[in-house]
């Protein structure tokens, strides 16, 4: 099985190749657009981001899946929290999806993605690191390192295989 990932950041292209071991699959990780904001600020935006991320990465060679992954934010009344969400493409069938574990972010953080930044950047300037979105990530610093940004992701992608299984066997289109 070929199975291309939407995204070159190992922590998301590792998360899928452990996800898909047991189908002793070639994973591909590719730069593909993510067709919404740089910073998707809900779960729909951040959905359609991993959708479209999926879709592209099926399209632009010849695997059997997509698979994308995407990150953003979502305001609630408790506060700004993260959200990641993951889509599985297949030819002919309609998108499965997932998100991952969910946290609220320190207010400092919040009012610097309101005003306009990107958590990448704000993350890195926070912890004075750099690239901290292809390593432990926002959900990596703010749970001690004990939930890193991959773990989260293999959550993720082990849901979008789960559903892709019960939907080979069983045949129904549960979602979308
Ligand atoms: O190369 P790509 O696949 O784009 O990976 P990315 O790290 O930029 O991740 P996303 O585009 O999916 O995330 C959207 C934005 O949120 C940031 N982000 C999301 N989750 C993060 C995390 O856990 N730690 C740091 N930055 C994060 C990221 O840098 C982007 O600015
Ligand atoms: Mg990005």
């Amino acid at each position: 099985m070929y199975v291309a990932v939407g995204s070159k950041n190992q922590t998301k292209v590792k998360a899928v190749e452990e996800a898909f071991k047991k189908y002793d699959a070639k994973v591909k990780g590719m730069d593909v657009p993510s067709g919404v904001s740089e910073q998707p600020f809900s779960d729909e935006e951040t959905i359609q981001g991993a959708i479209n991320r999926a879709q592209a990465a099926l399209e632009n060679n010849d695997a059997e899946l997509g698979i994308g992954l995407e990150g953003g934010v979502q305001q609630t009344k408790f506060g700004m929290m993260l959200c990641n969400w993951g889509a599985l493409v297949q030819y002919g069938k309609s998108p499965i999806i997932s998100c991952g574990a969910r946290i609220l972010l320190p207010k400092e953080i919040e009012h610097r993605l309101i005003v306009g930044e990107e958590l990448g950047p704000i993350m890195d300037d926070f912890m004075k690191k750099t690239n901290i979105r292809s390593k432990e990530g926002a959900i990596g610093i703010f749970t001690n390192g004990l939930i890193p940004r991959q773990e989260m992701f293999l959550h993720v992608s082990t849901l979008l295989v789960g559903q892709y299984e019960y939907r080979n066997i069983n045949g129904l289109e549960t979602q979308l």
